[in-house]
């Protein structure tokens, strides 16, 4: 048992494996085009030559997203990504994946990692069906692997639950089953390093649960899955820890409950997600007037 020192938690640390190390990370967007000499030839040359010095003068503004973040990812983990809007979430996920460089700071993760966001780029005048092999190529599925999930990726999705929608292009999908699609596409794979962003809360429900058991068992095929969510339920039903970003700024990181309760403190009440649902009931009856 763990007593109060975490003595215990210090050996089960251990024997952990890492898989992804942020190292007091800063992450600053520069947004072009905001002042003086906005798109001309000499604020980009500006830019270019004299570097950060010219920014202010050129116009650029410096978005801070993250500030001096530090945590230790374990593999078997499902980690929670809370915080208001604007809190840095997405930006973090990004740089975990590789796809935005650091200000300052160090991230380091062992294998390969995977983001997995809504708008995750599947190309939207092919079918679902191409998307498939397309999207399973770029996570380096060999043909053959595709072929034999083919059929798995679809069923998950529920794409074709209403008819064969799998044949026809994407951008006549939904928002939400343009979603589905993504995440059991990214889901056929064992991941090192799963980054979901939100895929969750675009389905609906029963979607949203076949979900959560598949990053649970994501999580005992020995991967990290992290996962960005304003549904407090899905965290709670999903990830054993949770890193709560405010401002760019990690406010805490701890057990579930822990964390959940003081954001809840903080947002003013569990969300709407995290309250049973009111049975459907019929709408108020109004008079109308004869
Ligand atoms: N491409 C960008 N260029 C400039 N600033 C950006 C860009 N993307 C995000 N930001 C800024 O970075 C900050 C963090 O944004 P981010 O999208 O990471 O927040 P988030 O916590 O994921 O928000 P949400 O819950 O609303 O999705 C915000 O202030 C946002 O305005």
């Amino acid at each position: 048992m763990a007593d109060n020192n975490g003595n215990d938690m210090g050996k089960q640390a251990d024997e952990r494996v890492p898989t992804v190390v942020a190292d007091g990370v800063d992450i600053v967007y520069r947004v072009n085009g905001t002042g003086a000499g906005r798109g001309s030839a000499t604020a980009a040359l500006n830019r270019i030559l004299r570097g950060r010095k010219a920014e202010k003068a050129a116009g650029v503004r410096r978005v801070h997203a993250v500030r001096n973040v530090s945590f230790v990812a374990y593999r078997g983990e499902a980690i929670g990504l809370i915080g208001t809007n604007g809190s840095g979430k997405s930006t973090l996920l990004k740089a975990v994946a590789g796809l935005l460089p650091v200000e300052n700071g160090r991230i380091y993760t062992d294998g390969q990692p995977s983001l997995l966001g809504v708008n995750a780029a599947l190309m939207n005048d092919l079918t679902g069906e191409r998307n498939v092999h397309l999207g399973g190529l770029a996570m380096g599925m060999s043909r053959a692997q595709i072929k034999e999930r083919y059929q798995e990726i679809v069923d998950f999705s529920g794409i074709n639950d209403k008819g064969d929608f799998i044949t026809l292009p994407m951008r006549t999908y939904s928002s939400g089953m343009a979603a589905r699609l993504r995440f059991s596409i990214a889901a056929a794979k064992d991941h090192d390093v799963l980054l979901v962003d939100e895929a969750l809360a675009t389905g609906d429900r029963s979607f949203q649960k076949r979900s959560e058991e598949r990053i649970r068992e994501l999580r005992r095929h020995a991967g990290t899955v992290f996962l960005v969510s304003h549904s407090n339920k899905s965290i709670r039903d999903t990830c054993d820890r949770v890193l709560w970003l405010e401002r760019g700024e990690l406010r805490m990181d701890g057990p579930t409950d822990e964390v959940l309760k003081e954001y809840e403190k903080f947002t003013g009440g569990p969300d709407r997600a995290a309250k049973p649902k009111p049975a459907a009931k019929p709408a108020p009856k109004t008079k109308t007037a004869a």
